[in-house]
């Protein structure tokens, strides 16, 4: 699964239902990605779905966007979907604007919300061919 695309996925507490829905959602998808995200959220992908591969960091609080922001950094990361609760004040604020930033910094593909994430999920797989799936084509 080396040349599969490795998706980082990040939910605040209040959008963490959103993101269990989105990994129900899409779990075909995701089934083919390698995944990394920040503690909680992890454990919740981890809880909703444990066929998927997915790779636990920090807490966010605990320094967890941080880990996925020098990821990003270190071309780690082929895509970032970030579900931010846009309505509660964060003690890791700078933290989550760093993460964002770096995201727009390498020009990583970054959804903010669930309708953004669809998309791209959908347009990521569907641009993604790994050597194995193109093998296959051709055989
Ligand atoms: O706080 C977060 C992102 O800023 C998410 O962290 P958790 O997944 O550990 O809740």
């Amino acid at each position: 699964m080396s040349d599969a695309l490795t998706i980082a996925l990040v939910a605040h507490d209040q959008k963490k239902d959103d993101m269990v829905a989105f990994v129900r959602r899409h779990a075909p998808l995701l089934s083919r990605c390698s995944l990394v995200a920040t503690g909680t959220t992890g454990g919740r992908i981890a809880d909703a779905d444990p066929a998927l591969d997915v790779s636990r960091l920090r807490s966010g609080p605990l320094g967890g966007d941080q880990q996925i922001g020098a990821m990003i950094a270190e071309g780690a990361i082929d895509s970032l979907i970030f579900f931010v609760d846009p309505l509660t004040p964060m003690p890791h604020d700078v933290d989550v604007k760093a993460l964002m930033r770096l995201a727009i910094v390498y020009d990583i593909p970054m959804a903010l919300n669930a309708a953004t994430a669809d998309i791209l999920l959908t347009a990521l797989i569907a641009g993604h061919t790994p050597a194995q799936d193109t093998e296959k084509a051709h055989a």
